[in-house]
């Protein structure tokens, strides 16, 4: 059988660059070949997170973002082909996500919009391959929150025919995929895919990392772990709306991002190494939380995104959540950084087919959607 190559791109809510990896579907199965990672350059970065809150002439400076971005991404496929010893001919097409800057569905109009910045006409005439874009907005159009995306591959990829288990992803935002076990006979024995944005993931700790430290994350949780957790400040944060909202639900940088927290912190004089302990208590918190609520019977909770570094946020999920075995998606085959690469690659693939890529179990869409525009090379 030909090989059956598809790349992914992700660059997400942390905004700390973009991640590509190579996947071949050959036979049915999902395997993951490559990897490549890119730093966004230091001005095209200042000028993706200053786009998620409004600001002067954002129409042309959006467009002049989409080119930035999109040179990057060319150069994660380069580097992809390159690695693989691949032409662009071998290659069927391309997911590129985009850089999601506001994320607002069932809002205003009540369709709202998601909206994620992303050039695929130049990234297809750069790179000669089929790009497919814009994952998000037929899910939205048809009434579901356009996120999360990854249950479908989620279950795909880590679904266990005799046990339930949870899928939790830690990017900038995180969120939870709950598989039922598929069973010997097919899916949903035992009810659908449910999943939904949990609330903030890495982007709050990122943010008072770089503030006080000048570094980007604060490596394997080392200095939170070293912090005391302020019980009181937890309340106030652990009180937002969103954490108890039933799902579907989704979030972004819209809600949780820097203003959201200073008016949690107030005028308290707390230390900086307190207060990074209690957001990551925060995270911990608010993904256990919901993994008890939801889906109290699941056998593992596989963790993926950049979170799965966080040693000391992996020991306070595991603290949090006797009885389930809290692991890296590395042991289950994939490292956490290649997951929701690997997730538009999957995505990809079913948008050429004309296959679903969303469940409605899931956004809460009026029903399953062919997801994603092509740009032919
Ligand atoms: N060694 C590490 N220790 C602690 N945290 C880490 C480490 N490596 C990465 N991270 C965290 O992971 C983040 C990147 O995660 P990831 O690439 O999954 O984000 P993302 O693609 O923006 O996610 P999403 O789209 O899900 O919001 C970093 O910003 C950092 O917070
Ligand atoms: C609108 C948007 O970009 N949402 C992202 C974000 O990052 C994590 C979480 O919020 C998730 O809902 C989603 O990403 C993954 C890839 C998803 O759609 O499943």
């Amino acid at each position: 059988m030909a090989a059956e190559r598809y790349i992914g791109l992700m660059s997400g809510t942390s905004l700390d660059g973009v991640d590509g990896v190579l996947a071949d579907f050959s036979d049915g199965c999902i395997a993951v070949t490559h990897h490549a990672t890119a730093p966004f350059p230091p001005d095209l970065r200042a000028e993706l997170l200053a786009l998620n809150t409004p600001g002067d002439n954002e129409l042309h400076r959006a467009a002049l973002a989409a080119n930035g971005l999109a040179g990057v991404y060319a150069d994660v496929v380069q580097q992809l082909l390159a690695a693989a010893g691949l032409a662009p001919a071998d290659v069927q097409a391309v997911g590129a996500h985009g850089q999601t800057v506001r994320h607002r569905p069932g809002e205003f109009d009540t369709t709202g919009y998601t909206l994620q910045l992303n050039h695929p006409a130049l990234l297809a005439e750069r790179i000669g391959i089929d790009v497919v874009a814009d994952f998000r907005s037929r899910d939205v159009a048809a009434g579901g929150q356009g996120a999360p995306l990854v249950p479908a591959f989620h279950r795909a990829l880590f679904g266990q025919t005799d046990a339930a288990v949870a899928v939790l992803n830690v990017g900038g935002i995180s969120n939870l995929s709950l598989l039922p076990p598929t069973g010997d006979t097919g899916e949903h024995d035992v009810g659908p895919v449910r999943g939904f944005d949990c609330g903030p993931g890495n982007a709050l700790m990122d943010h008072w990392c770089q503030l006080h430290t000048g570094q980007p994350y604060d490596t394997a949780g080392r200095w939170a772990a070293s912090g005391t957790v302020q019980p009181a400040l937890l309340a106030r944060l652990m009180d937002e709306p969103f954490l108890a909202k039933t799902p579907p639900k989704s979030t972004g940088r819209d809600l949780f991002n820097p203003s959201w927290l200073a008016a949690r912190l107030g005028d308290t004089a707390l230390a900086p190494i307190d207060v990074q302990a209690t957001l990551t208590e925060l995270t911990a918190r608010a993904c256990a939380a919901d993994v008890l609520r939801h889906a109290p019977q699941s056998r593992a909770l596989i963790v993926c995104g950049g979170g799965a570094f966080n040693t000391h946020l992996m020991a306070r999920l595991s603290a949090l959540l006797p009885g389930i075995e809290v692991l890296s998606s590395a042991d289950r085959g994939l490292p956490p950084q290649q997951v929701e690469a690997a997730a538009f690659a999957w995505l990809a693939r079913a948008a050429v087919q004309r296959a679903p890529g969303n469940l409605a179990s899931v956004t809460g869409a009026r029903g399953a959607r062919v997801l994603g525009a092509i740009y032919p090379a």
